[in-house]
């Protein structure tokens, strides 16, 4: 006798998105859920992606006229009905069977922008005809660059509007949950997008070679490929995974058009700072010629707030509407986004903020004296 509700029904005694991950567990076997849930090492970047928002505390401000705010705002020339969008996760069919597609229908119901990945569990050209939500393709180029081209080329044709580089992942991080698990791609479960790409010949490793400096690394991007991705079109350009500000500036020299402040939710190098912690300081450097946004331990419509008041000019929760597609399927993620905008709505309300431009630093309170 199956006890788990259905499918496309919101779990009873959910009321925030940190309610989803214990539904999303029991959907889940062991291997999908060491994919899912984890992050690099000992997922001390992780913990503190979230620990490093709940450290921040806001600053009320009452008696402010908020009526008629919104939290409408324009990136690269396109409007967003609010600053929260679905950060790119691969193989989205190990959460649920129609993966993307089912993402993507929650995209457009709660007009959130979707960011989808290289390495999807379906077609972008499908994924794009499921949804009116703006679309942007989040590559990882390829050891093939005619063939990263050819995916960029799929991308405009489809009605992808921005390019979302991921630099900070070019080989996996140590991920020991995973391989405790033995993590592996089910049957019928793969990087579809990339059905016909050359195979990359390697020679098996000679004495004293590398396989991470003479192998794994010798096809990874570097800032030539952004230039030359930066000329091949005409698309937004955006880096995601920058947490210096050498890198944010060195974006910007590269023709970027924006940077997602990210440490890939903590999944790549284990003990980097929160991003978060890491977002100030960038966006004082190139907020004002740079779109910043940020990712990485969001799940509160307060955190929002706070990405904000930092600099970010939008964010993306990766996670948290994760686990509401794995527990509820569309309608799960439907409900994380719409409960994220009600409490940033909340939040906003009650900070004085009529729209997302009352948003400043002002907000924080200062850090409380411990001595
Ligand atoms: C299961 C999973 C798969 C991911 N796949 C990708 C990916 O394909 N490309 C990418 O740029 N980032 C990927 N990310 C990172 C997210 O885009 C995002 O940076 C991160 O999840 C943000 O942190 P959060 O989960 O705390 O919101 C993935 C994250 C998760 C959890
Ligand atoms: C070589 C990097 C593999 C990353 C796979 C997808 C991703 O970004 C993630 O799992 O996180």
């Amino acid at each position: 006798m199956n006890l788990l509700p259905p499918l496309s029904a919101i779990p009873r005694d959910v009321a925030a998105a940190a309610d989803y991950p214990p539904h999303a567990r029991v959907r889940l076997d062991d291997n999908a859920w060491a994919y899912i849930s984890s992050g690099a090492a000992d997922e001390l970047t992780w913990q503190d992606n979230a620990a490093a928002f709940d450290r921040l505390r806001l600053q009320s401000r009452v008696l402010a006229d908020v009526r008629g705010g919104h939290t409408r705002l324009e990136l690269f020339g396109q409007t967003f009905a609010h600053p929260i969008l679905l950060a790119p996760v691969a193989y989205q069919k190990l959460a649920h069977p129609d993966g993307e597609l089912a993402t993507a229908q929650a995209a457009d119901a709660l007009d959130a922008g979707m960011v989808v990945s290289t390495l999807a569990s379906c077609r972008i050209e499908h994924i794009a005809r499921q949804t009116r939500a703006p679309l942007w393709f989040q590559l990882y180029p390829q050891p093939d660059r005619a063939f990263t081209m050819d995916l960029v080329r799929r991308a405009e044709a489809a009605g992808y509007q921005a390019l979302v580089v991921t630099v900070d992942a070019p080989i996996a991080g140590v991920r020991n949950r995973e391989q405790r698990a033995g993590f592996h791609l089910p049957a019928g479960i793969g990087a579809v997008n990339l059905q016909g790409m050359p195979a990359t010949p390697s020679a098996p490793l000679a004495p004293g070679e590398s396989a991470v400096f003479d192998r794994l690394m010798t096809h990874a991007p570097t800032w030539n490929d952004i230039e030359a991705l930066r000329s091949a079109t005409r698309l937004p350009l955006i880096l995601k995974g920058i947490l210096s500000v050498q890198d944010a500036r060195r974006a910007l020299e590269a023709g970027a058009d924006g940077i997602v402040v990210s440490n890939h939710g903590g999944r790549t190098l284990d003990t980097l700072a929160s991003a978060i912690d890491a977002l100030p300081p960038i966006a004082d450097a190139v907020g004002d010629r740079l779109v910043v946004l940020m990712d990485g331990g969001i799940r509160r419509g307060t955190d929002v707030l706070k990405a904000l008041a930092l600099g970010a000019r939008a964010v993306m929760i990766g996670r948290a509407w994760l686990y509401g597609l794995a527990a509820a399927g569309p309608l799960g993620v439907a409900h994380v986004i719409r409960l994220l905008r009600d409490e940033l709505e909340i939040a906003m309300a009650l900070t004085g903020c009529r729209t997302l431009a009352d948003i400043s630093r002002d907000l924080l309170a200062p850090a409380p004296r411990r001595d």
